[in-house]
């Protein structure tokens, strides 16, 4: 499987499976496919990758609105009103002699003494033959056409009236449909009255119908449609209308989660209760008819306003109501259960809950076309941007959404709204005021609030209005006229029509498209990016640019610094925040870099026994320690996992962000079988031809191998990892200065990755970046002076590994039926970078839920690692994440993801990830080998032909590494 079919694969809920290759299949693949990308594993140059699991294949998946779907629907339509009809055969026995022998069957209970008296037990079930196939047959077209109109007369609608006038779908959706199930059941439905209540006219339907046909022709079988019709259709009309609305209701405001999450129970228990409640508005809205046609039937001669005078009108319309509710209730609601359940049972979702808004058909093939054509266009990122707008047209049919979209649990709004009585935000009237009382106004929402509405703020309503109205009519332009304007990710301009991809806190995507373009002041407006349609546009917005400054954002010129304002501080306020220049702010904002703007306090508690901790300064309120502690402040700029170690190993409890969901946690997702272990191969131990073979067949196989005999001495590997772990000792100050920063280009220091993975949380580990190799590119300012003999244990390390490093190479080369030097060409020859990781992995109170690094694949070519003794290295093969059995002095080598293009698949990238320990500190030594930034990587053209076409785009590495980190498609 190469790079971007496995990230295809990985997350796709099984909901979004489409077994067809139809066009849903490719918009869920252009729309979702690549979205699945996991974060960096290292900050900087190095790997980040796709997958994480792969989720089960799952066949017979039917495709929303397909052929197939309406198949089901119709016969869950059978299953749904056949049943249930024929169940209450004896009842409708019962009532139809009613209605036309009043005097003998007086009422249900009487009625049934006399059935059973003249005929018997099986007179209960007289005419159950025509019941089941006549309900069966009305109960196909009946929901099989619903299905069909509602998404027909949608589709006509658009999904703006269809949302808007969804009610009216349903009804019309649902009439169009009874009028064919009326057809369908009207001859069954006259053989089974005649049956029923004419004894000695026929045993059921084979010889009732011949007989029926004989008599009245085929003409007579339909000479009740009018009526049945008139009793029918406004009785369907309120069924399906009213459980579409309850559904709709109660997932809305009963249920606080998402319909797609909820149980298929629960889902199922809803369309019951729905069922039941439509019932019971279908028996009230029927019940003065019902109790008419009764009191008719029963006196001869009679009319309605006997009826009435008799009766009452409250009698009318209430008079048995109770046992009609009872029955009508429990038979619809039966009938939406067992319907339900037959759609859940073949895989689909159960019937409403979602406002029937699908983008007629055509419109999503357009749209997909547009993907795809745009995708053709590999070399402009813009083409590959998701839009939610594009999602969610998708997306509406089936009333389910792709997982990136589903917030963690302390992020959803279900969960997270307060509904309790809240304060309002404050309200400033400008008009209403003096300067003085707006200025303590305005200061005290921002010191409250940071937040409040103006009123009388002199923007007139038409104006703004306006301005609405010309961004509206834009973001409803057909798709492509939109991706004219589209963001282009790395060209330094925010300007255009864009979407934010997953650069969210949590790895989340945010709901919302969005454009951007300056408006103030002159010099910074480019016209250019201004939407030319609609065609006032430019005049609207620009008439107005200058009050318009206001709900726009307002920001200081890129090269302004920013900090604290002088007169704000002094020794009792000092300074809160670093003062940067506001451009640097923006880049590590947008960028998710440690927040080294902002100071974290920390304290020192030393309690009685002196025993000293680091506590945070949120900690500490909620400890509310005894007098006896004593505490001592100190600033620390960024949180760094060692740290928060150091806090939580007191109590056991870690902070939420380390813990995985489920799918991820160690403790659940660790192959616990019996496993192969990843390929040993032993250096000294093989003539050349039979190492390249072993290399090559691990290579291919699993894209790591141990390696014995690998001549870097033991003595070099224990100096290297003895510096090592004595700089991750220093006292935090001291770690501190090697600080990565936060600014392009940097990519060497001491680091802790902050909020940029998948699902938004956070590795276990804190690491150190610099480079060994070439030359050229080491700048020894940032290696740890401290241990003293840090450099030189590292330079003694970096000389061995360059050495095994083109062995390696050599070795793959050959592997491909190359050259000894092809590979180590391609890859930038003594050009060749190696830059040296230092993971530092603390013990974590809760190994079974966190993770070290998070699964990837490196993006380097190729990586050697030496871990300390804690194992901790996982690796997914076999749809398993199986341990590596590190054996003491081996070399690991990864497989990285420029090695896998450039053998165009052969070589296979390997994706990983690390566990943590409960007690022990892990530490591991990867060092990267990568092509200098410039290098093109594409498939060797000696591996291309017309039997193994390209599997990947040449690109530039610093391309693919730019893409890769910012989870660009590549
Ligand atoms: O710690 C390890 O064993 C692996 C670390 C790793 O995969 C990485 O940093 O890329
Ligand atoms: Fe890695």
């Amino acid at each position: 499987m190469d790079l971007a079919e496995r990230s295809r694969q990985s997350f796709l809920p099984s909901f979004l499976y489409s077994p067809s290759p139809a066009a849903r299949t490719l918009a869920v693949d252009r729309i979702l496919g690549r979205s699945l990308v996991s974060p960096a594993a290292e900050v900087g140059s190095t790997s980040p990758t796709p997958i994480v699991a792969q989720a089960p294949n799952e066949p017979g998946k039917i495709e929303m609105y397909s052929p197939m779907f309406y198949a089901a629907c119709t016969a869950g339509g059978i299953a749904s009103c056949g049943l249930t009809h024929m169940a209450v055969t004896p009842l409708d026995l019962v009532k139809c002699n009613m209605q036309i022998d009043p005097a003998k069957y007086k009422s249900i209970s009487s009625g049934f003494g006399v059935l059973l008296k003249e005929q018997g037990v099986r007179g209960f079930f007289r005419g159950w033959v025509p019941t089941l196939l006549g309900y069966s047959a009305q109960g196909a077209c009946k929901f099989g056409f619903y299905e069909f109109f509602k998404k027909y007369y949608s589709d006509i609608a658009g999904p703006e009236y269809a949302a808007k006038y969804k009610t009216l779908i349903y009804l019309a959706g649902s009439a169009s449909a009874e009028v064919i199930a009326d057809v369908a059941l009207c001859p069954f439905e006259a053989v089974k009255v005649r049956v029923q209540t004419q004894p000695g006219f026929a045993r059921g339907l084979s010889d009732g119908l011949p007989k029926f046909v004989r008599s009245e022709g085929v003409s007579g079988l339909y000479k009740g449609i009018v009526p049945l019709w008139g009793r029918q259709i406004p009785y369907t009309m309120m069924k399906f209308a009213s459980f579409e609305t309850v559904v709709e209701m109660v997932y809305k405001y009963a249920i606080p989660t998402p319909k797609e999450q909820c149980s298929k129970t629960l889902q199922l228990g809803v369309s019951f209760a729905g069922g039941y409640i439509a019932g019971i508005f279908c028996a009230i809205v029927s019940h003065p008819a019902d109790n008419l046609v009764s009191f008719l039937n029963n006196a001869k001669g009679a009319t309605v306003g006997d009826a009435v005078k008799k009766l009452g009108l409250w009698g009318l319309f209430t008079r048995g109501l109770p046992l009609r509710i009872v029955m009508i209730g429990t038979l619809t609601g039966a009938q939406w259960g067992i319907y339900d359940a037959f759609k859940v049972m073949v895989g689909l979702p159960t019937t409403g809950g979602v406002a029937p808004a699908a983008a007629p058909a055509s419109e999503r093939d357009q749209k997909n076309q547009v993907l795809a054509s745009r995708s053709s266009d590999l070399d402009q990122h813009k083409m590959e941007v998701e839009r939610v707008q594009v999602i969610a047209s998708v997306c509406a049919a089936d009333g389910v959404m792709p997982p990136e979209f589903i917030r963690s649990e302390h992020e959803q709004p279900g969960i997270t709204t307060y509904r309790g009585p809240a304060p309002e935000i404050p309200v400033i009237d400008l008009a209403g005021a003096d300067q003085a009382q707006l200025t303590i106004a305005m200061a005290e929402a921002s010191r409250e609030w940071g937040i409040f509405q103006l009123l009388n703020h002199g923007i007139p309503g038409e104006v703004i209005r306006e301005v609405q109205r010309v961004g509206m009519e834009f973001f409803e332009l057909p798709q492509e006229e939109k991706e004219k304007y589209a963001t282009v990710p790395g060209s330094g301009s925010l300007e255009g029509y864009g979407t934010k991809l997953q650069k969210e806190l949590e790895g989340k995507k945010a709901w919302v498209d969005f454009f951007f373009h300056y408006v103030s002041p002159p010099s910074r407006v480019n016209h250019a990016i201004w939407p030319e349609k609609p065609a006032d546009y430019r005049t609207t917005v620009n008439k107005e640019k200058v009050r318009m400054s206001w709900p726009v954002f307002c920001s200081p010129p890129g090269e302004m610094v920013i900090g604290p304002l002088q007169q704000l501080v002094s020794d009792e306020s000092p300074p809160k925040y670093k003062a940067k220049k506001y451009k640097d702010y923006a880049y590590c904002k947008l960028n998710k870099l440690p927040h080294i703007w902002m100071v974290t306090d920390i304290m020192v508690d030393i309690d009685m026994k002196k025993n000293i901790t680091l506590i945070t300064t949120h900690q500490l309120e909620r400890k509310k320690r005894p007098q006896a502690s004593a505490y001592h402040r100190r600033k620390m700029e960024v949180e760094r996992v060692q740290v928060i170690a150091s806090v939580c190993a007191a109590d056991g409890v870690m902070p939420p962000e380390f813990i995985r969901s489920e799918h991820e946690q160690p403790g659940i997702t660790t192959y616990r079988g019996s496993a192969p272990e990843i390929p040993v191969i032993d250096l000294a131990g093989a003539g050349k031809d039979q190492l390249t073979i072993a290399v090559a067949e691990a290579s291919r196989e699993w894209g790591i191998f141990q390696l014995l005999n690998h001549g870097i001495p033991g003595e070099v590997i224990r100096e290297l990892q003895r510096v090592g772990k004595e700089f991750f000792e220093l006292p935090q100050e001291e770690k501190e200065m090697y600080a990565m920063e936060c600014k392009p280009g940097s990519s060497e220091g001491y680091g802790t990755k902050l909020q940029k993975e998948l699902e938004g949380k956070k590795a276990w580990v804190d690491f150190f970046f610099h480079y060994l190799s070439p030359p050229a590119r080491v700048n020894h300012a940032a290696w740890p002076k401290n241990p003293a003999d840090y450099r030189k244990a590292n330079e003694e390390y970096a000389k061995h590994l360059v050495g095994l490093a083109d062995r390696m190479l050599m070795t793959l080369s050959r592997g491909l039926g190359l050259g000894e030097h092809v590979l180590k060409e391609a890859l930038g020859g003594d050009g060749l970078e190696l830059r040296l990781k230092i993971n530092y992995y603390p013990p974590c109170p809760r190994p079974d839920l966190a993770l070290g690094v998070v699964a990837h694949t490196d993006m380097c070519a190729i990586t050697f690692l030496v871990p300390n003794l804690v194992p901790g290295l996982q690796v997914f093969k076999d749809e398993h994440w199986i341990d590596v059995n590190f054996i003491p002095n081996a070399v690991i080598v990864h497989i990285g993801d420029q090695i896998e293009i450039l053998s165009n698949g052969a070589y296979k990238s390997v994706l990983h990830r690390t566990t943590v320990n409960k007690e022990k500190v892990r530490m591991s030594w990867p060092v990267f080998c990568a092509p200098p930034g410039e290098m093109v990587i594409g498939p060797l053209q000696q591996l291309v032909g017309d039997e193994s076409p390209a599997k990947y785009k040449p690109k530039k590495y610093k391309d693919y590494a730019y893409c890769k980190l910012n989870k660009l498609p590549q």
